[in-house]
């Protein structure tokens, strides 16, 4: 059984340069980045961004036109890899006859060094069906079923593509746990998603990928901190006298702190009768200038909560906001 050690120092996955192109439209437009061993990197992107296509590329099932791929220091088609690497991709892929913990056990048997298959079923709530065959499994289920396949055989790389689409609240907790658990240990993370929460909540390192190519990267930290549109804005909430004209307030808000210009870059609007949003460069002095505003209008405030920028905002800054 060939199981040369991966050299230790290389990063879990390096892409650079990467190009693809389908009937001569680019999909692949000089990719790159790296997956740091270790860490959680979620790749982000809208539709047809070319996530699945870079990460098929690094697991040896589609081939780029050019540039390199290593995968803990080894070309994708290194067979050495096939004990290192974990894959779970979005249909299953799974068998469909075989009952679930017997194909559990199936995989398991396949690997030198396999985790013990009865936690891992535990872990997952995999016993409660155990006996059902995968093809009369729930999508739930049958989506904790290909995680667990693709982490029995302890790999260093764990390729996830959507773990938890479709899980109910219980079982993406579950999920999630044992995700950073194996990532405590060290286990490399990949992870493609469009749920910005799980990837805020997993990620060490996010990569967003828009047209084939990386636009921004880093923590979720730097990410929501850094310069661009709608940077160092935040988004208030309350509620009130419904119907209230709006006109001025974006001038009062940005009044109220002089290292802002007036009007600076407000919106606002009420998005069903009573509750309001302003998204702006929030300081202590806006706060008392929209309750003085109020109060001038004799409105009661309730439910006042001021958010900070999410991942969420970022992504809509960074990728637009029209359908793909
Ligand atoms: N085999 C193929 N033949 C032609 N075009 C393809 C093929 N595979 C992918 N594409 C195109 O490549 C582009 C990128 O697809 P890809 O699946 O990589 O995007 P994605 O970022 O994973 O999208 P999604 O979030 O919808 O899963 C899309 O425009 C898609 O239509």
């Amino acid at each position: 059984m060939p199981q040369p050690a991966p050299p230790q120092a290389a990063p879990a996955l390096d892409i650079v340069s990467l190009r693809k192109s389908y009937g001569g439209k680019a999909v692949l437009a000089g990719m790159t980045f790296r997956a740091e061993r270790g860490e959680l990197t979620a790749v982000l992107g809208p539709n047809g961004a070319g996530k699945t296509t870079t990460i098929e590329c690094a697991e040896n099932l589609r081939q780029p036109d050019s540039g390199d791929i290593r995968v803990l220091g080894h070309l994708p088609s290194d067979p050495s890899l096939r004990y290192h690497v974990g894959v779970m991709l979005q249909d299953g892929g799974l068998p469909t006859g075989v009952k679930s913990l017997e194909l559990l056990r199936h995989v398991a048997a396949m690997y030198p060094n396999p985790r013990p298959v009865g936690d891992l079923a535990d872990r997952l709530g995999i016993h409660s069906f155990a006996t059902t065959s995968v093809r009369r499994l729930s999508g739930g289920q049958r989506q904790r079923l290909a995680l667990a396949a693709a982490l029995v055989g302890s790999p260093q790389l764990v390729f996830l593509d959507e773990p938890s689409a479709g899980l109910d609240p219980q079982s993406r907790q579950a999920v999630w746990s044992l995700i950073r658990e194996l990532r405590d240990e060290s286990v490399s993370f990949v992870l493609t998603t469009h749920l910005m929460d799980e990837a805020a909540s997993l990620a060490d390192h996010v990569v967003i990928v828009d047209h084939g190519r990386v636009i921004a990267s880093g923590s979720v930290a730097e990410l929501t901190g850094s310069p661009g549109p709608g940077a160092g804005h935040s988004t208030i909430r309350w509620e009130t006298t419904p119907g209230l004209d709006l006109t001025g307030l974006d001038v009062t808000l940005g009044n109220a702190d002089r290292a802002h210009g007036a009007g600076d870059a407000w919106e606002l609007c009420e998005t069903r009768p009573g509750c309001y949003v302003a998204t702006g460069p929030v300081t202590p002095a806006t706060l008392t200038a929209l309750t003085a505003w109020l109060e001038r209008r004799e409105s009661l405030l309730g439910n006042l909560s001021v958010n900070r920028r999410g991942l969420e905002d970022v992504f809509l800054d960074l990728t637009g906001r029209n359908l793909r």
